[in-house]
């Protein structure tokens, strides 16, 4: 799972959001929204329940075509992309982990973890290997048992293998650790924060859960249609 030459270099750009705009009905959600992420930094993004978190997300993810504003990730921007193409730049470039971990419950966790490596493309061996080596590595026992019998921080832990198995040079995570309790959502926060460093890639959380955010690099705070530094923004005047 070695990048090669390029290194976690900070001097990346694996993010590059430009003047976002979006809007659903009459509520403007985003807001010229801009927001640079590097190889190897973590980003957490925090905010109001309905701010546009998750739409934030899903356009980064060109799931949702924003009103206006570019999206590059790994160097192309994807709102000029469609269908195959938008899907083979995502599956190369994007690891996605979500709060319920959205695995298929009755596979292990290793055909779980291969088989986005078999969506992307990659061979049968080749996707077990990494699978295997993945799993491993992040300390999720995998034998024949269903994914449905592991613990909530095992099945998140898998999660976090499938979202990195096609080396993703960006892993986005929604409230990764909203279904855990304590003990459990630190470790995932600690296995989580820890993939900017090993894997290279740039790490962007959604969160509720500021003990989670504060881990992050840098936090956001999404208000208003505005993506806003927190510790920079401007004293409350009332
Ligand atoms: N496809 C859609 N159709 C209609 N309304 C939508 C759609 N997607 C999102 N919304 C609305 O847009 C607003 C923002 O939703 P979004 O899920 O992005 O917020 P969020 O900040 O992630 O919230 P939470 O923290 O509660 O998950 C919400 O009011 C939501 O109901």
């Amino acid at each position: 799972m070695e990048r090669g030459h390029h290194g976690p270099s900070r001097d990346v750009s694996v993010l590059s959001v430009r003047g976002l705009t979006h809007s659903i009905g009459d509520r403007v959600l985003l807001q010229g929204v801009g927001l640079d992420v590097a190889a190897g930094e973590s980003v957490a993004v925090t905010g109001p329940s309905g701010s546009g978190k998750s739409t934030l997300l899903g356009c980064v993810l060109g799931l949702v075509r924003p009103d206006a504003g570019g999206i590059e990730v790994a160097g192309a921007d994807l709102t000029r992309m469609r269908g195959r193409t938008l899907e083979r730049h995502r599956s190369r470039n994007i690891g996605v982990v979500f709060q319920f971990g959205e695995l298929l419950p009755e596979l292990t966790p290793a055909e779980n973890v291969a088989l986005a490596a078999l969506l992307a493309g990659v061979g049968a061996d080749e996707a077990y290997r990494r699978a295997g080596e993945l799993l491993d590595e992040l300390r999720v026992p995998h034998g024949q048992t269903p994914t449905a019998h592991l613990s909530g921080g095992e099945r998140q832990r898998t999660a976090v293998a499938r979202a990195l198995v096609n080396e993703p040079k960006l892993l986005l995570a929604d409230e990764p650790t909203g279904a855990l309790d304590e003990r459990t959502r630190d470790s995932v926060a600690d296995l989580l924060f820890s993939v900017p460093g090993r894997w290279g890639c740039g790490l962007v959380v959604v969160t509720h859960d500021l003990t989670v955010a504060a881990r992050a690099d840098r936090r956001l705070d999404l208000r208003g249609g505005r993506l806003v530094t927190v510790g920079d923004e401007p004293g409350v005047t009332g």
